[in-house]
């Protein structure tokens, strides 16, 4: 465990350039793609997130094709994964042990590929990954034919996964309520399914541009398919020779438009970020411009500049963002903004309950978020500046993250287990101090 750290910034100005990883969402998709295309598609710019590595990890050992896919991928140790004597459970053959750790996408994309491999796999992560809901998509799989057990509780993992699979139908139908996880998890299976499949999605859809993130980077691979209504569409088909070059994480950019929310002046570039983004958390640019921050799209990616003026937008909706509900609602927060914030309720059950994290860490400075049925609200009338404020991140890079900013407003924050950041972007406290933050106890594990 690491020790908390502390952040401070003498001035409110931010300069600079800052080089972002590859997205997660981008990068996890493309390695299951890469290891479904037997090594025909190949990934680059993979990302440094802890998600990626370690599904990578995964992947290296647990692939139908048996030559070392990439040299990113073959120079990481697969530190999580171990082979485990055989269980009297499970009759004769060898059970593999795979942990993820806490890596959501990770979880729902292995569960959905690895019953294919014909293999006998348990599948398990973090005690918070043992508390996220799986059932939806290991229902779906056991209709689609995989032998899937729960070892611990119904619905959640850790998983045993159990060799023999078999398609028996081409049609699904499932919730898009709870998770597109679940959903994009069997679009990257469908073309590698001897029957191809459709897909009936069930009332609406949350976190839809994650889904239509899916189908970009498979018809990139040359995996064509149609969505009609509520149905998608994917035949079986073979993947084309290429490769794919995963973009800067957008959502990891949302930290930075935050930070130039709360300065005085800020002129910052991060390159190679596209306005043509496949990733739905580029929306960030349009959500800022609320704030006072202009995105300019040259040179090779985006600058951003703050720019005095009124904030007037008083209602966000996030059910196509949910990854963005937490910087934005700290800047709110932060310049004392009251707003009203709307689809949230995938939050509860991601890498924290996110909800009830945010309530706890904004009441330090006073401020209050209310729950009244789906809608919240940001009271901000009581709000106080203490000299410092401990924050909690209840294992959850994005409460790191999204509280980061708020130094510039409060002389020191400090960060409790800092090293969450590695999850989605190790180099975030790096990079503070690269933009002129002050971070007091920080040190590269
Ligand atoms: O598909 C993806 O890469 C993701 C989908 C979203 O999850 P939900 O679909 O569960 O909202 C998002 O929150 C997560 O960080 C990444
Ligand atoms: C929810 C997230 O990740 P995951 O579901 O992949 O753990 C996230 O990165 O905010």
């Amino acid at each position: 465990m690491q020790a908390n750290i502390i952040i401070s910034k003498a001035t409110k100005t931010l300069s600079g350039t800052i080089q972002l990883t590859g997205s997660k969402s981008e990068c996890n998709r493309a390695l299951i793609i890469e290891a479904l295309s037997k090594g025909k598609v190949k990934v680059l710019n993979i990302s440094d997130a802890a998600d990626a590595v370690t599904l990578a990890a995964v992947l290296k050992v647990h692939s139908p094709w048996s030559i070392v896919h990439s040299q990113a991928v073959a120079d990481r140790e697969p530190s999580t994964i171990d082979r485990q004597p055989p269980t009297m459970d499970h009759g004769p053959s060898t059970m593999d042990y795979v942990d993820i750790g806490p890596a959501g996408t990770a979880m729902r994309f292995l569960t959905a590929y690895l019953p294919l491999l014909d293999k006998n796999i348990i599948i398990t992560g973090t005690k918070r990954m043992q508390q996220r809901p799986i059932g939806i998509l290991v229902d779906a799989m056991r209709k689609l034919g995989a032998k899937i057990d729960y070892q611990v509780n119904e619905g959640f993992p850790p998983l045993q996964i159990h060799s023999g699979f078999q398609q028996k139908t081409d049609r699904i139908s499932i919730k898009g309520n709870i998770s597109s996880q679940y959903i994009t998890a069997l679009l990257l299976i469908a073309p590698s399914l001897p029957l191809g499949l459709t897909l009936e999605i069930e009332g609406e859809l949350t976190s839809k541009p994650y889904v239509e993130m899916t189908l970009a980077m498979l018809q990139q691979v040359g995996i064509q398919h149609t969505w009609d209504d509520n149905n998608i569409h994917i035949a079986n088909q073979p993947f084309k020779e290429t490769s794919i070059l995963v973009e800067p994480d957008w959502s990891a950019a949302s930290y930075w438009y935050a930070i130039a929310a709360l300065c005085d002046e800020a002129e910052l570039f991060l390159p190679a970020l596209t306005p043509y983004s496949l990733q739905g958390d580029s929306v960030i640019t349009e959500i800022m411009a609320n704030f006072g921050i202009t995105s300019q799209f040259k040179d090779g990616g985006v600058h951003l500049q703050k720019e005095a003026k009124p904030i007037l937008r008083k209602i966000f909706d996030f059910k196509e963002c949910p990854d963005l509900a937490q910087t934005v609602i700290v800047v709110c927060a932060a310049l004392g903004h009251d707003a009203t914030f709307t689809g949230l309720e995938t939050l509860k059950i991601k890498e924290t309950d996110r909800v009830a994290a945010l309530q706890n860490e904004l009441a330090k400075i006073g401020v209050k978020l209310t729950e009244k049925g789906q809608v919240y609200k940001l009271d901000c009338s009581e709000k106080q500046i203490p000299e410092k404020v401990t924050i909690r991140t209840y294992e959850d890079h994005r409460m790191a993250m999204a509280f980061a900013p708020l130094a510039l407003v409060v002389p020191q924050v400090e960060v409790e287990e800092p090293q969450v950041v590695e999850k989605s972007y190790p180099a975030f406290w790096s990079d503070l101090e690269k933009a002129g933050f002050k971070v007091d106890g920080y040190s590269i594990a």
